[in-house]
């Protein structure tokens, strides 16, 4: 049977470059989160380390089978799946009501079981008992062996990759409408299957709330540990802002959980290697490097420092949540603050004031101010800490792109109409 039908088009254009765009990514993400270990830890000599030691160390390591046989470390496998598969039994076992996410192409509606925070209490709970039971030294099992969990995250995101790839072929699936190229390279990388389902449980809105975003929190932990292991059980002020900030964004994400159908990965992206190796290796691996970094570097801030930097995380947080409420809101059909909207050709309408009517992205604004604050901690002896922060921008401005070339599409002359009343596409007279 043909791949390409009504239902499902065939994807005309690329994103990301194309194929050769989709194949340097799934290398290069893989690679740059080893790479930011292994330049930026308690052994390296530095974060960065001097580029004279790095070479010649790094070139004679690669070229040793046994610093390959290090990448592979049973006991960080072990608890890797059994992390994976301790989510799995939350989700089935934890009750939580079902919502509906927003109407797909086909006129059916995928159903979500909201219990992402109380896995995330649960999870918390347990390993605040095993710390209490056992010290602050049995928990840094994280930091000890960093590279193992790599390995064990990466090679669940390849799995995962490659399993709803092939079975995105199975007759009647509903395809993404940017991952049915045909060509195998691109669409395993942009994700092929809208929806991939087993039984009732949705894995793209699994993958993106539980095992990746819950063990970035018990990886922060784990991090406070190994500092207050090596600092004689004291915590310093910039680890414990670093965990209040990422900890509360967390935790947001979770508690908001019927929030994240309406963001672009779960309404339009399949859900493939990208997103995969995203949520189960990029988001708890990369986006603790700042906690990681405090083990080894630790620092006081005091009182005046550390609350210029709350300051900036508060604000940040206010733009993020406040924004993200009125479009969620007013995507489930509620407007409690009698925001002024336009209504479109197509049916469906757009705020065009409040937040919404300050810039095209107000919320990545709000996430870029909290991605520097989280950076601010650690100081400015190394750019390494804020490539979160440069990461971040980069990939925002992307997606804004993204966005609005999809849009374009939906809307038409419509989106022309909205981009003449909401000019500024993130930061209102910069961008
Ligand atoms: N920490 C991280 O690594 C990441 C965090 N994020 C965060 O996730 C959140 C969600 O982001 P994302 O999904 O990218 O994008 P948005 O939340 O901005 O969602 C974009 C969609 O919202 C709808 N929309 C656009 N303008 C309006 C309007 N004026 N009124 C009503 N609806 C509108 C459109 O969908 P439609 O009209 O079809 O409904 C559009 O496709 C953000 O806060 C972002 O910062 C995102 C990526 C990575
Ligand atoms: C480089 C690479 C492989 C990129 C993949 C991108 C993913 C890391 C991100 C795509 C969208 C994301 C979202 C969140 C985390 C990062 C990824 C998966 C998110 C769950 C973080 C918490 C927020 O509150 C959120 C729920 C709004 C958000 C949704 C998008």
């Amino acid at each position: 049977m043909s791949p390409h039908t009504p239902l499902n088009p065939k994807t005309s254009s690329y994103e990301f470059f194309g194929p050769p765009g989709a194949f340097a990514i799934t290398i290069g993400v893989p690679v740059l989160a080893y790479v930011l270990y292994f330049t930026c830890n308690e052994s390296s000599g530095g974060c960065p380390p001097p580029i004279q030691s790095l070479y010649p160390s790094l070139a004679q390591a690669v070229s040793d089978p046994a610093f390959w046989w290090k990448l592979w470390d049973p006991k960080a496998f072990s608890i890797y799946y059994s992390w994976y598969a301790f989510c799995l039994v939350a989700w089935a076992v934890l009750p939580g009501d079902w919502v509906q996410g927003t109407q797909l192409r086909n006129g059916k509606y995928q159903q979500y079981k909201i219990n992402a925070f109380s896995t995330c209490l649960m999870a918390l709970g347990l390993s605040t008992g095993y710390v209490l039971r056992f010290g602050v030294e049995s928990f840094t099992f994280f930091y000890d062996h960093w590279v193992g969990f790599v390995s064990a995250a990466l090679s669940m995101s390849f799995f995962q990759g490659i399993l709803w790839y092939a079975l995105s072929f199975q007759e009647g699936k509903l395809l993404a409408l940017g991952g049915n190229s045909g060509n195998w390279i691109y669409d395993f990388y942009i994700g092929r299957e809208l929806n991939p389902t087993v039984g009732s449980l949705d894995i793209k809105s699994f993958n993106e709330l539980r095992p990746g975003m819950i063990l970035w929190l018990l990886i922060d932990m784990s991090m406070a540990c190994a500092q207050a292991t090596r600092l004689g059980g004291r915590i310093t002020d910039s680890m414990i802002l670093v965990i209040l900030f990422q900890g509360l964004y967390i935790m947001d994400g979770l508690y908001n959980e019927p929030a994240v159908f309406t963001t672009i990965d779960i309404i339009s992206d399949g859900f493939g290697f990208m997103l995969a190796v995203g949520d189960l290796l990029w988001v708890p691996f990369v986006y603790s490097l700042q906690a990681r970094y405090l083990v080894f570097q630790s620092r006081d801030l005091g009182y005046a420092w550390s609350a210029v930097i709350l300051a900036v995380n508060l604000l940040g947080y206010y733009i993020f949540r406040t924004s993200n409420n009125e479009k969620n809101e007013f995507r489930n059909g509620r407007n409690p603050k009698n925001l002024e909207y336009m209504t479109t050709e197509q049916g469906s309408k757009l705020l065009t004031s409040g937040w919404w009517g300050v810039s095209r992205h107000p919320n990545y604004m709000g996430d870029l101010l909290m991605g520097l604050a989280w950076s601010l901690p650690t100081g400015f002896d190394t750019p390494l800490t804020y490539f979160y922060v440069i990461y971040f921008a980069v990939l925002l401005i992307h997606r804004q792109r993204r966005d609005d070339e999809r849009c374009q599409n939906k809307y038409g002359k419509d989106w022309d109409r909205y981009q003449k009343l909401v000019p500024y596409r993130i930061i209102p007279y910069v961008y």
